[in-house]
């Protein structure tokens, strides 16, 4: 197979007896009985309109034709790492192509969005036809030809691989079209580092890798949300480097310890992160340390996002969201955190972290409140800021995993960001 297709790969995508019955039911919706009468039924329901033509069918897809393309696009999308799969996607209606002699469908993307369902992600082209029941038909993506014999999935990037099929020559070309949809807008995670994703070892920071002490349980965190297709930024001031007591060169080797660490958690090489942000707080060409928002709305510039949520120890960190207009989870996983929550009692004397042992659900039902009703759990007041804080837990896992609880059931959020 085309080994050079990026966004695109050819698969076995149904076995012979599933071959079958999805033959059998491409027949039943024509309303014909035999495979050899759906040339008949081509030429007389032949769709005439521009750049496509054969005979098109949509109509939902059964059960058990589900059961068939999920497992085959979330695989390959996987497989590949080009979506995290989760479990906030659906398919789209099925769609039965039938092309005879001449028919084709122009070069497009599969590029629609639909409502609530968000984005088309994944399409895959399955074979009916054996490729030696029909000339031409030949399946083009990004510009490779390819014949797919019968019970073979072209699966692909609905977005960004340019699609064709090429004018059938003879015979009967039939294929079974499905597209993936994510069906909600990934959440963008700005995630602070020291103190929430490692031990925080005090001024000035991690300045040589045998101080870094990734906490247990953040990797599997980080990946569950990653998997359910949100993103995670890591924005995290590093201000040690200023100060002359942390050469950058150190500091890459740095992540690249704690990349190891995360994975060796997992015992994988997952990637964990999608940007790495830091600040040096030096006049050079990188962002304003936190409690400037710089970081984050660096973050947020490229992502088309309707939501983000941060996640921080300090009050930087709080002030930060505050400024970009994102509400922040408060964690006491080290002294900040817990100085945080001291001040935060003053005006909130019940406050209490959320722990691993609560009740997630309800912490979760916390969080749509604080977040989608406006109804944080506490103000920072800190000069002149007073800086909603969301929620507060004791430790990133568990703001990690009530944050994705939340955002499987969030309802939709209107404009760019949400501000409490
Ligand atoms: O029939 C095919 O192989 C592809 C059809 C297609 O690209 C589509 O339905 O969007
Ligand atoms: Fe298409």
């Amino acid at each position: 197979y085309p080994p050079r297709l990026a966004n695109a790969k050819v698969v076995r995508g149904a076995s012979e007896e599933q071959l079958a019955s999805l033959r059998e039911l491409a027949m039943d919706r024509v309303g014909v009985r035999s495979w050899g009468a759906l040339l008949d039924a081509v030429e007389e329901r032949r769709m005439a309109s521009e750049g496509r033509r054969g005979l098109v069918e949509a109509f939902e897809a059964p059960d058990a034709v589900r059961a068939i393309f999920e497992p085959l696009c979330l695989g390959v999308a996987a497989a590949l790492r080009w979506q995290r799969p989760g479990s906030e996607f659906s398919l789209n209606d099925v769609q039965l192509c039938a092309y005879g002699v001449g028919d084709y469908f122009a070069r497009h993307l599969d590029d629609e969005t639909r409502g609530r369902q968000g984005r088309r992600r994944l399409t895959t082209v399955l074979a009916l036809s054996d490729a030696a029941d029909y000339r031409g038909g030949e399946l083009e993506l990004d510009g490779e030809l390819i014949r797919l014999e019968a019970g073979e999935a072209a699966v692909f990037e609905a977005g960004s691989c340019w699609h064709a099929v090429r004018p059938v020559e003879s015979g009967l070309r039939v294929s079974l079209v499905f597209g993936l949809f994510w069906n909600s807008d990934p959440a963008t995670v700005l995630l602070d580092r020291d103190g929430v994703v490692n031990r925080d070892v005090g001024s000035p920071g991690v300045v040589r890798v045998d101080q870094l002490q990734v906490f247990d349980g953040v990797a599997d965190a980080i990946v569950d949300l990653r998997r359910r297709g949100h993103r995670i930024v890591l924005v995290t001031n590093q201000s040690a480097v200023r100060k002359g007591e942390l050469a950058r060169e150190t500091l890459d080797i740095i992540h690249r310890d704690l990349l190891r660490q995360l994975g060796a958690q997992r015992e994988t090489d997952d990637d964990f992160f999608d940007k790495i942000i830091y600040a040096t707080g030096l006049d050079d060409d990188t962002p304003q340390l936190k409690p400037a928002p710089d970081m984050l709305l660096r973050a947020l510039e490229q992502e088309v996002t309707t939501r983000a949520v941060a996640v921080g120890d300090s009050e930087n960190d709080v002030v930060a969201a505050h400024r970009a207009g994102v509400p922040v989870l408060l964690v006491t996983s080290s002294h900040h955190g817990r100085r945080c929550l001291e001040s935060l009692r003053l005006h909130a004397p019940s406050l209490r972290p959320t722990t691993a042992v609560d009740d997630l659900d309800a912490a979760a039902a916390t969080l749509q409140k604080a977040i989608e009703d406006r109804r944080p759990r506490a103000y920072l007041r800190c000069d002149d800021d007073i800086a909603p804080v969301a929620a507060v837990f004791d430790s990133a896992p568990v703001a990690l995993r009530t944050l994705a609880l939340y955002l499987a059931t969030a309802r939709r959020t209107r404009g760019l960001l949400l501000a409490l």
